[in-house]
């Protein structure tokens, strides 16, 4: 097996080994957060909240559970010497920044030239919901993005490219609400070639 991957498989027994706290353990801790605002946790709106707010989180931290190279491993080479750029474009994410546990909104275009086989192109639509759905940085989703697509499908190149709004600089801190970052990771030949890389910025830009 490529020693990427095995590398991921680590990565991923690691995460699985962090004790993670009950249900109960966090909805006390939303109650804490509820109090520590001035409000009364046990006032009739907002004595279902702690359990509400735990379900939001366990959807936007979905993410951990779920394996990005089992999502890819399934792969097509029927495909009649196909060795052109396959790009899917404007994949919206909603993500969550690592530093405030603010909302990260935006989309994502996922490029690669095949090496021989292809993958469903749901999964990397799929691929791109998992490394949003955990806590994050958009230059380490961006990376993870492409290495994940690298490392499973060895093909010629990957290009990503991520343009999103961050929340905690939109609506709290500095207060630049029409602020963007765009990051990008290319791989292969678009790094290498520069016509490569060209096609794919001209798709997403
Ligand atoms: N590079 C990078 N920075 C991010 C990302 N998301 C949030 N940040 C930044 O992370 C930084 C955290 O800075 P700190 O000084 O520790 O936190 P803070 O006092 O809340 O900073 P302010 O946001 O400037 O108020 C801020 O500058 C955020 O804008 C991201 O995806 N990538
Ligand atoms: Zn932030």
């Amino acid at each position: 097996m490529n020693p990427n991957v095995q590398a991921l498989d680590r990565a991923r027994a690691s995460l699985s080994d962090i004790q993670k706290p009950g249900r109960a353990e966090v909805e006390a801790a939303v109650r804490t957060i509820i109090r520590w605002t001035g409000e009364d946790p046990d006032r009739d709106g907002l004595r279902e909240t702690p359990a509400r707010v735990t379900r939001a989180f366990e959807e936007f931290f979905s993410g951990y559970g779920q394996d990005p190279v089992e999502i890819l491993r399934k792969t097509f080479e029927e495909i009649e010497g196909y060795d052109e750029m396959i790009v899917l474009r404007g994949i919206r994410f909603e993500s969550h920044c690592e530093h405030h546990m603010a909302p990260i909104v935006g989309q994502a275009w996922v490029a690669y030239i095949p090496n021989g086989r292809v993958v469903g192109i749901s999964k990397l639509a799929r691929v791109v919901n998992v490394y949003a759905r955990r806590l994050q940085i958009q230059e380490k989703m961006t990376a993870q993005i492409a290495n994940t697509i690298n490392d499973v499908l060895e093909p010629q190149g990957v290009g990503v490219i991520i343009k999103a709004s961050h929340h905690c600089m939109t609506t709290r801190g500095v207060h630049k609400p029409d602020s963007d970052l765009v990051t990008s990771r290319m791989l292969g030949c678009f790094r290498d070639n520069a016509l490569t890389r060209q096609e794919f910025l001209g798709m997403a830009t």
